[in-house]
């Protein structure tokens, strides 16, 4: 085991040495593609593994007991892909991802890593039908919290608990979002940048009515 596997159990816990091994193949397919396609910021490709795959399965702790969950918005897979292969076992995870490309990426290596996900080539707007219900929502640097709100509203108010990636302006989206009032929100430091967050966000109860049963 190496200082790789060392920060990753670190940061989500036990993980299998098969599951490690398909974190490892991820990264190297994700750099053979990225020099065809434009997966990820180039600045960012000497630091997959801490930028995008440990800041991905930070999430496992906190969802790895949903049995389905959707990533929307999941560009080269972050943080989708990386949670379909460290929760394959347990959890169907569907993954959204208009541009072609990019879908046929994930589509492909989650393939060839006997990842079961379903990938949906489809805008967000879409795919709710096709996703169906789920108990989990996350996104990364897709929109403004209030935009995902709107995207993630069908999902989050079926009973989805979304997982979204804020970086260190969290706040003024917060205060942007006039519809928070209807949801409970909890602020998780993000483990790995120090300086984002994870908002973990779902539908308030409403009171049972006077009388009702
Ligand atoms: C900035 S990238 C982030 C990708 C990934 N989540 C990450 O953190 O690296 C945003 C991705 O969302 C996709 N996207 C934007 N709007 C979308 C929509 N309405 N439906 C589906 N995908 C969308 C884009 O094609 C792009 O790949």
């Amino acid at each position: 085991m190496n200082s790789r596997y060392e920060a990753l159990v670190k940061i989500a816990g036990p993980v299998s040495r098969e599951t490690f091994d398909r974190l490892l193949a991820f990264e190297q397919k994700f750099l053979h593609w990225s020099k065809s396609i434009n997966l990820a910021a180039p600045s960012t490709l000497p630091h997959i593994w801490e930028r995008h795959i440990l800041d991905s399965s930070q999430l496992v702790t906190h969802v790895k007991h949903a049995d389905s969950l959707v990533d929307i918005g999941s560009g080269g897979g972050f943080p989708g892909a990386i949670l379909a292969i460290m929760l394959a076992d347990r959890t169907q995870v569907h993954l959204v991802e208009s541009n072609r490309k990019k879908a046929s990426f994930l589509n492909t290596v989650l393939h060839e890593l006997g990842t079961p996900a379903q990938v949906h080539a489809k805008r967000i707007e879409d795919s709710y039908d096709l996703v169906g219900r789920a108990d989990v929502v996350t996104a990364r640097a897709l929109a403004p919290l209030k935009l995902l709100l709107e995207l993630a509203s069908p999902w989050i108010s079926g009973g989805a608990s979304a997982y979204f990636h804020k970086g260190r302006d969290y706040q003024q989206e917060i205060a942007e979002s006039d519809t928070l009032d209807s949801y409970d929100l909890l602020i998780h430091q993000d483990l790995v940048t120090k300086e984002g967050v994870i908002l973990q966000l779902s539908k308030k109860q409403q009171p049972a009515a006077p009388g009702g049963e």
